[in-house]
């Protein structure tokens, strides 16, 4: 590769002479500095005790994490590196970027086993550790907090529909709805993660190695480094209402956890109930913020179930093409047969977003998913209300997958008859 190449509009100075001789620095033994200078003891109360998550790539010394920083797109950067385009050296300039709100601390925070999937303090790192920032420290935010407006035909259609009234504030007459967003990368503390599946800590590292074709082998070679930043997608949340009434008893919670569907909530393909749920849940969302409350959406990077979306394409074609027709009978049976399971999203992990946000109790939470629902009352939260789906939301094709989902254990009043469930009701794939 012609070394001298430069694209884009980055006046960083390339450092293609050093990226082509610096020396390639091995991780994957002991002698780390970072590890034994900057310990990290996960859940301790404060963050100075629990110390900062260093995932740089600068020093190889100078981590005691596993994995990069924005894993999902660690490849990426390699790219823009390794075209020239990007300063491997390039250090972050965070002027200005701290949290819009304050989020936070909250007693959950001291609880290793309460919070194992992302870092409570990844929003503050500027304020928590600038003590180590201003030792040198490569120490980058894993949470972003800023403040937007969002505006969603379905909720224009239900001010029409005099469902929802504009009060100027949380919601405006034209629609907006003022949101505060956080994007989230996930950090996982292994010990935790692995108790919380209740296999060992060895039995987990073990299968990210294999399973990440030997991506990090310190996993395997490095039992002194717990923290591990794993290459997957993170997660968003949207919060309407005054996010600073958080962790106060008497602030009523609606909340909708959705994981992502790509066909569904952002081109409204018709065949599963994503979006149209998505959007009752911000409608509730406002509706709660405006009674004083705060409403929650998180938005799980989880395409398709985690299986991914050629799995769950291929899995459509699959059921269209079937003998008898898409019927809700052989809904989940179809996509075992090409992911080998029906389900990898793993919900254990998903209430930790919700201790993170200092919640207790959910008022309302807007899902009929008994796996939802299980692991979020086990992590010891109260859910008071749970909110179905409108009838009148539920789209022609999405039928198949409701009355399957039904049938599977969904928070329902009316489990499908067995007649029901062999019946075709999806449109087959020509229609
Ligand atoms: N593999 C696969 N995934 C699907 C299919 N239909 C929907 N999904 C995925 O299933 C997930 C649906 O998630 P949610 O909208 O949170 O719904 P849920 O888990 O059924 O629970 P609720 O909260 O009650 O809606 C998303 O990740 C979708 O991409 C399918 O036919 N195959
Ligand atoms: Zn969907």
């Amino acid at each position: 590769m012609k070394t001298t190449s430069r694209t884009g509009s980055s006046n960083i100075p390339l450092a293609n002479d050093r990226r082509n001789t610096r020396a390639i620095v091995l991780t994957s033994h002991p002698g780390n500095d970072a590890a034994r200078l900057l310990p990290i003891a996960w859940g301790a109360g404060a963050a100075q005790a629990r110390g900062p998550v260093v995932g740089t790539l600068h020093n190889p010394g100078g981590r005691n994490a596993i994995g990069t920083h924005a894993g999902a797109y660690s490849l990426y950067r390699a790219l823009a590196v390794a075209a020239g385009q990007l300063n491997a050296e390039h250090r972050p300039d965070l002027t200005n970027t701290a949290p819009a709100v304050p989020i936070g601390p909250f007693p959950q925070w001291s609880d290793p086993d309460r919070i194992v999937s992302m870092d409570p303090w990844g929003h503050m790192t500027g304020q928590a550790f600038g003590a180590q920032l201003a030792q040198g420290w490569d120490i980058r935010p894993t949470i972003a907090v800023t403040k937007a407006h969002i505006n969603m035909p379905e909720i224009l259609a239900a001010i029409r529909a005099g469902r929802l009234q504009p009060d100027g504030d949380v919601l405006s007459a034209n629609g907006d709805a003022r949101v505060t967003k956080v994007a989230i990368e996930p950090v996982w503390w292994l010990p935790g993660v692995a108790r919380r599946f209740g296999i060992s800590t060895t039995d987990l590292r073990r299968g990210l190695f294999e399973q990440t074709g030997g991506m990090f082998p310190e996993l395997v070679t490095r039992p002194d480094l717990d923290v591990f930043l794993p290459p997957i997608g993170g997660m968003t949340v949207y919060l309407f209402g005054d996010p600073t009434t958080l962790g106060r008893p008497e602030t009523k919670i609606a909340c909708r956890v959705h994981d992502e569907c790509n066909g569904s909530d952002v081109f409204g393909s018709d065949i599963c109930t994503c979006r149209p749920y998505l959007a009752h849940g911000v409608e509730v969302c406002i509706e709660t913020a405006q009674a004083g409350g705060v409403g929650v959406i998180v938005y799980n990077r989880k395409e398709g179930r985690a299986l991914g979306e050629v799995t769950k394409f291929l899995v459509y074609n699959a059921r269209k093409r079937q003998e008898g027709g898409d019927r809700a009978e052989s809904y989940f049976l179809r996509t075992e047969c090409v992911a080998g399971v029906n389900d990898m999203r793993f919900q254990e992990l998903m209430p930790d977003v919700l201790h993170w946000l200092g919640i207790a109790r959910i008022d309302r939470l807007v899902s009929m998913s008994n796996m939802k629902y299980a692991p979020i009352v086990a992590s010891g939260i109260d859910v008071v209300e749970r909110v179905p789906i409108p009838d009148a939301l539920i789209p022609a094709d999405a039928s198949v997958e409701m009355d399957a989902k039904k049938a599977a254990g969904y928070f329902t009043d009316s489990v499908p008859e067995a007649d029901e469930l062999k019946r075709a009701k999806g449109r087959g794939l020509e229609e």
